[in-house]
């Protein structure tokens, strides 16, 4: 059985985990940001929790394709004040930043995973958490949010995301954090073409074979508008099939904005697989 150590969390990832997508965001390309407006948030967070979420995932940035920066303090002001309503829930609180000063006010504020679309690589990103007993998501991206679909090129999408995965990692064992805090995401949108993206997912087993546990993020997103034609308002049937698909490829938490839609999904797919609710 793969154990995730999250904060004061232990998950069990037998069976497929939910993390529903919190963004306090003005532009977030789903639509679904919730801006600055705390109790409209904590209502959202109640209802993904009362829907089946396992986990909550606080975006406070935009990191949508050609997305414009915000600033740290932007980020903090947007961020912590709901991270501090969430921490005592009984689902671990995870935050969705790339900027170290954002990942330590996390923590302190009582979140048990970062989520870091660019891998911990910024300066002092690592330092920001190896002390703590957060869990970490390592995610593959190519570029800048604001510049990564301009052309993402790949001689081998799947080999190179794997061996970016797994110098992360490293740099993260060589600082001393273990490996039962740590995820795996191929970034789906992060720098990849609607090929690429598909590559990924037929090759998903390839990661997992990593023996990390594996997140996938592919809500909303434009790969699922290209193969249905559906604007983002009219991807959740879409979404489901691919979380679905990446849950019988080995993922064990899916990253969506349709909780409860995806949770009768997956107690379908655990019916007929035996897999624990
Ligand atoms: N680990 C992980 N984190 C992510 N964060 C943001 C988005 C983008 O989606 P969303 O948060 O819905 O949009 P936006 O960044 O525009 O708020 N996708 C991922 C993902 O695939 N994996």
């Amino acid at each position: 059985m793969q154990v995730l150590r999250c904060g004061r969390f232990r998950l069990e990832l037998d069976r497929p985990h939910i993390m529903a997508i919190v963004n306090v965001t003005p532009d977030s390309f789903s639509g679904d940001g919730l801006g600055r407006d705390l109790d409209t948030a904590v209502r959202r967070a109640q209802a993904a929790v009362d829907a089946g979420a396992d986990l909550l995932d606080v975006g406070g940035e935009s990191t949508r394709p050609g997305s414009e920066p915000v600033s740290e303090q932007e980020e903090l002001d947007r961020v912590i004040p709901l991270v501090e309503r969430l921490a005592d829930w009984a689902v671990p609180v995870s935050v969705d930043t790339f900027k170290p000063a954002v990942m330590r006010e996390s923590l302190r504020a009582g979140a048990s995973l970062i989520n870091d679309i660019n891998a911990f690589r910024a300066p002092g990103a690592v330092d920001a958490v190896r002390d703590s007993e957060a869990a970490l998501c390592v995610m593959h991206m190519q570029g800048e949010p604001r510049g990564m679909q301009s052309d993402p090129r790949y001689d081998d999408v799947v080999a190179e995301v794997i061996e970016f995965l797994d110098d992360r990692v490293r740099a993260l064992a060589d600082e001393g954090v273990a490996r039962d805090r740590i995820l795996l995401d191929p970034g789906f949108g992060f720098g990849k073409t609607l090929e690429h993206n598909l590559a990924l997912f037929r090759a998903l087993d390839r990661i997992v074979a990593q023996d990390y546990p594996l997140l996938v993020g592919v809500s909303r997103k434009s790969m699922i508008g290209a193969i249905t034609g559906r604007p983002v308002g009219e991807r959740v049937h879409g979404s489901v099939a691919a979380a679905l698909l990446a849950v019988g490829r080995g993922a064990r938490i899916v990253r969506v904005h349709d909780v409860a839609a995806t949770r009768d999904a997956l107690k379908v797919w655990q019916a007929v697989t035996g897999i624990p609710t």
